[in-house]
């Protein structure tokens, strides 16, 4: 059988990127730190994933396993040794503290065969895969570096499910039943039930990363601010609503300029993501869909960037500004990232925060903007 091997074996390694992998005819072997899982896993053989909608839909996803990276090192170099895709879902931060054993198990991989291996970050962050490509490589010796082209490839991708935190200890996943996983490459690769190929990814992770996850970031801190706990809910709030509208129309703005998209086609993008963060029965926390607000904060994240590459086209970016106050305003005692965020305020104000984690200068008109609407909120 066709083996995978998946790191992290959580709500898009189950419900998204291994059930496609299962789907497909593979074996998958996920790795994971969350023992209870791993051993769930290896007993029970198979799990389930329900689509979020009022009709009862069900897939069985059979042909798993798992290994626990912290405990069987050499379980992981076995399965990096068979597999022929190698595909993560474990978030951003975390891919450099995977790199050393994948380095390790591609290294000892590349010493009994030259079959080739497929590398893809499934993450929600541009060039992921080259990020990760970085970390392998600074763990690799020079002779396994020489020998990895034209047998390791490593592709970035646009991975889209909305897969809220599950009930319960079931390994089942409830996701909502809409999904597109986009890869990039020019090379003929086995085929995956659902991976759609292309040979330019920018335009499509781009207009994924700053329309759902832009909009859905806003419903979030918003909804943080006004008391609410799902996204379904603060959604029903119809200023709230407006609000993601216009501000997924700024981004839109620079996105059909920098793309060349067709207006229309992209408002109606707009339009079924909205509906999409209305499914009530996913119920989705905002603190799950805000989570990280360092990150989300970042230079190339969903709010700056595309607030940033507004400002250099000349598009508005006022409704942005006011998303990053409100992440600037998130406050999650449970979220580290949030934490710090309010402990840099306080010692340095909200400008600091954004100098120093979103690249903008003090005196720069974003920064300004910002400023004003957090001192609005
Ligand atoms: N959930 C969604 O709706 C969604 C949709 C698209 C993309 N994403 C992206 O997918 C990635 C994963 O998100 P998620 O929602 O599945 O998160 P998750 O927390 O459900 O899953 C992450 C898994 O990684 C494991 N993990 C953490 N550190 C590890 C380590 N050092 N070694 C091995 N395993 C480790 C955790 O135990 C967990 O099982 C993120 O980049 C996220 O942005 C999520
Ligand atoms: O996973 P994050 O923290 O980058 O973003 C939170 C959500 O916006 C995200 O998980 C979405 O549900 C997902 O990207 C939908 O495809």
């Amino acid at each position: 059988m066709k083996q995978a091997v998946h790191f992290g074996a959580g709500n898009i390694g189950r419900g998204f990127i291994g059930a496609l992998f299962s789907e497909s005819g593979y074996h998958v072997t996920f790795v994971d730190v969350a023992e209870e899982v791993i051993n769930k896993l290896n007993a029970e053989k198979k799990y389930h994933v329900n689509m979020a909608q009022a009709q009862a839909e069900s897939i069985t996803i059979e042909n798993v396993s798992g290994v626990n990276n912290m405990k069987d090192e050499a379980g992981v170099l076995e399965a990096i040794r068979h597999a022929t895709y190698l595909t993560t879902a474990i978030g951003p931060n975390i891919l450099p503290r995977i790199a050393p054993i994948i380095a390790k198990g591609i290294a000892a991989r590349l010493k009994e065969t030259d079959e080739k291996l497929y590398v893809i970050a499934c993450e929600n962050q541009i060039g992921a895969t080259d990020i990760l490509k970085g970390h392998i490589l600074d763990n690799l010796d020079d002779e396994s570096k020489a020998e990895l082209e034209g047998t390791v490839f490593f592709f970035n991708s646009a991975v889209d499910r909305i897969v809220p935190i599950q009930e319960g200890h079931s390994l089942d996943v409830l996701v909502e039943p809409y999904y597109e996983w986009v890869v990039e490459t020019t090379e003929n690769i086995p085929p995956v039930t659902g991976m759609t190929i292309v040979d330019n990814l920018a335009p499509f992770i781009e207009r994924k990363l700053f329309t759902v996850n832009t909009g859905h970031a806003v419903i979030a801190y918003l909804g943080s601010l006004a008391g609410k706990s799902t996204i379904d809910q603060t959604l029903a709030d119809p200023e709230i609503e407006e609000q993601v509208r216009e501000t997924l129309k700024e981004t839109g703005a620079y996105l059909v300029k920098e793309y060349g998209l067709d207006e229309q086609e992209h408002l109606a993008y707009i339009n079924k993501n909205i509906e999409r963060f209305k499914n009530a029965f996913l119920n989705d926390g905002v603190t799950r869909v805000g989570r990280a607000p360092l990150r989300k904060l970042g230079p190339d994240d969903r709010l700056i960037r595309p607030a940033t590459q507004a400002q250099k086209a000349g598009l508005p970016y006022t409704h942005l500004a006011k998303a990053i106050a409100a992440a600037l305003a998130f406050n999650n005692p449970e979220d580290e990232d949030a934490v710090k965020i309010q402990e840099m305020i306080k010692a340095g104000g909200p400008a600091s925060v954004l100098k120093e984690i979103s690249g903008l200068a003090e005196d720069s008109e974003i920064t300004q903007e910002v400023i004003r609407q957090y001192e609005a909120l």
